[in-house]
């Protein structure tokens, strides 16, 4: 479903070029789950930012379900990125001053109705494992753990086929990373998701189907 084709990047470095990520090929089944590791600078969030659209490659391609993401007009991608995909990120990127229920009710208000998850905000956040009694509190009340549960809720809001986490578990201490893997599992398996996971930490990314580690932009092994 998601199938990346000899994906280059280059930036400007002063006069120089610098390639900072290096042909590559790489394919996402639906229900899968991938983990990109690599070094710090490897190219990971640069990779997950072509994969998923916000980023442009130099070369090379990206498809979603035969749809090349390069090939959308760029008053169309933003659309066909929130119909398609979702989006983690390490710092939970919620707006502070509302509640975790407002955090998911604002963004599904906003969503087209054709794609909308049917679920309410409370269910999407009883999916995710949040305490009932946690839901209408403010955000910035709740721990690292619950507020990326809260952030995962709102990135299924528009019934993405795929998520795209950057490092999402690396604000947070050993036992709640290992929670929120085991969440990404369940949404896996449950809700058949395709999930790619940007992480430093190789135990974290253990849980995931396949393994692709990064080395100065380029694939190591997978
Ligand atoms: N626009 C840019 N201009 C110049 N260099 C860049 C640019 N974007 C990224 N880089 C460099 O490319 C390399 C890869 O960056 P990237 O953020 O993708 O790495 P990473 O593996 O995600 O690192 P980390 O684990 O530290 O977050 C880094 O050396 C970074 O400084």
């Amino acid at each position: 479903m998601l199938k990346a084709k000899n994906v280059c990047k280059q930036v400007k470095c002063g006069n120089e070029k610098l390639t900072i990520v290096h042909d590559i090929n790489l394919e996402v089944s639906q229900g899968e789950m991938v983990a990109i590791c690599g070094h710090s600078g490897s190219g990971k969030s640069t990779l997950l930012g072509i994969l998923s659209g916000i980023d442009t490659p130099t070369t090379g391609e990206v498809c979603y379900n035969d749809v090349n993401l390069y090939n959308v007009k760029e008053s169309e991608l933003a659309q066909f990125r929130n119909r398609n995909f979702g989006i983690v990120f390490q710092n939970y990127n919620l707006i502070k001053e509302l509640s975790a229920f407002e955090n998911v009710e604002v963004p599904l208000l906003l969503a087209s109705k054709k794609s909308r998850n049917k679920k309410s905000p409370v269910e999407l956040l009883e999916l995710v494992g949040l305490d009932k009694e946690k839901i209408n509190t403010k955000v910035s009340y709740l721990s690292g753990g619950e507020q990326q549960k809260v952030s995962i809720a709102r990135a299924l809001i528009q019934e993405p086929g795929i998520i795209f986490a950057d490092e999402p578990t690396g604000a947070l201490d050993y036992d709640n990373s290992c929670m929120i893997m085991e969440l990404f599992l369940r949404i896996k398996k449950e809700l058949n998701k395709s999930i790619v996971i940007v992480t430093h930490d190789e135990e974290i990314a253990r849980v995931a189907d396949r393994k692709i580690i990064l080395n100065y932009g380029e694939i190591q092994s997978t």
